[in-house]
């Protein structure tokens, strides 16, 4: 009978992953029988890493420089071996890591992208098509049938970024999703990994690029020296690898009392009173924001305010925010408030006071209700048709 296929793509339980560390002369003891059990000292780059990623979504990996980002790619594509633990992998696996030193460099492009799908088991008339599709994506014109060792390492990239992913996938291993080649290309890899991720593929985004994780996976860990320190969804987890300060709240702030969500409707007058506290005679500016931050799909500043003017002394104020014709789709944003002591003239920046945002995580909901319509901002523009002979 069938095993009904498992709901997740990849999982990983309890690994570690240790690594000698290289003495000079160890080679030499061992060879001498001096260092018979490997003992020594040893890097332990990874600990204790449980993850599961469900079919179909992308689950990111936050961490700083030398976390254990590449090491865990680098396990989960099976270039390594774990130390302990098990993972289970239920798909076929494209690893976008290490493009810059894969292959033999003296095949051709096209023989390299030729022997990349005999391996993947890519037979019949669909070949032809998908070289195609590689030698223009790659944009490697007649180099594509020179040998890989005369490539620059930009042309290399972009050669194993197109054969990765020339064709559907059913998991993707991504490092650092947008360091190939220059911004003109990055932006093609871009596009073509929300194809094959919106295709229904699975996959581990590792980066410190948290921005890229806001626009692609729903849930994320951050990594923290060879260690899960948060796991959960993707916006929590930018709040944990930002770890923003939030400011001391002692000479201004948004009392306790500030409701946590705004409702308003769609093209109507609009009007947001926000309370704030000056508690010493300063001058206090208030700057809003509101971003549209939809997890997997993108996240955008959709209004972004200058700093107006709030209170020159001490005491209890009421700051009306009024946009005429609401301009936003229905849906739900993200509202940011920032409070700020003015600058002296010829002094910059502003000292922070307080404030509700989503990357400090306190921030604010705004709800818009209404019709909906196929953007996220509309404006009051019209539309008329003028005869050639009137223009
Ligand atoms: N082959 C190895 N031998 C010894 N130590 C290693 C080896 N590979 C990685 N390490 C160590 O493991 C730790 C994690 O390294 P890793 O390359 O996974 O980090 P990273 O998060 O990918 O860093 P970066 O963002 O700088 O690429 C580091 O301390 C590194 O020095």
């Amino acid at each position: 009978m069938e095993q009904p296929s498992p709901g997740f793509a990849l999982r990983c339980a309890n690994v570690s992953k240790t690594f000698a560390v290289q003495r000079e002369q160890r080679v030499w003891r061992i060879l001498l029988g001096m260092d018979r059990d490997g003992g020594g000292p040893v890097v332990e780059a990874l600990r204790d890493i449980s993850l599961t990623v469900p079919r179909g979504k992308i689950v990111g990996v936050l961490g700083r420089n030398g976390a254990g980002k590449s090491t865990l790619l680098r396990l989960l594509g099976q270039v390594y071996t774990p130390t302990t633990g098990r993972i289970e992998i239920n798909g076929q696996v494209a690893g976008l890591f290490e493009l810059g030193g894969m292959g033999n460099p003296n095949l051709t492009g096209r023989e390299y992208a030729t022997r990349y799908l005999q391996f993947m088991g890519v037979a019949g008339d669909s070949v032809a098509d998908i070289l195609e599709d590689i030698a223009d994506f790659s944009e490697l014109g007649d180099a594509f049938d020179q040998r890989i060792r005369t490539y620059s390492s930009g042309m290399a990239s972009r050669l194993y970024f197109a054969v990765a992913t020339a064709y559907q996938h059913e998991i993707y291993l991504i490092d650092e999703l947008l360091s190939v080649g220059d911004e003109h290309f990055q932006a093609k890899c871009w596009r073509r990994m929300r194809e094959r991720l919106l295709g229904g593929a699975s996959g581990v985004l590792v980066t410190h690029d948290w921005t890229a994780i806001v626009k692609l996976c729903e849930q994320a860990c951050v990594i923290d020296e060879g260690r899960f320190s948060f796991v959960g969804s993707s916006d929590s987890a930018v709040v944990r690898y930002l770890d923003l300060r939030v400011p001391p709240a002692e000479a201004a702030r948004f009392p306790d009392t500030i409701p946590t969500e705004f409702v308003l409707r769609s093209g109507e007058d609009s009007v947001i009173r926000l309370p704030v506290e000056v508690l010493d005679d300063v001058a206090v500016d208030l700057a809003i924001s509101v971003e549209m931050l939809r997890i997997g799909v993108g996240w955008e500043i959709v209004i972004l305010s200058e700093y107006y003017p709030v209170a020159d002394t001490a005491g209890n104020y009421t700051v009306e925010f009024r946009i005429p014709a609401l301009p936003l789709a229905p849906g739900k944003y993200s509202l940011n408030l920032f409070l700020a002591q003015r600058p002296l003239p010829g002094m910059r920046p502003k000292a922070g006071l307080d404030c509700r945002s989503w990357t400090y995580g306190n921030g604010l909901t705004l709800r818009v209700e209404g019709k909906p319509f196929p953007a996220a901002v509309t404006l009051p523009f019209t539309v008329r048709p003028i005869p050639a002979e009137a223009v």
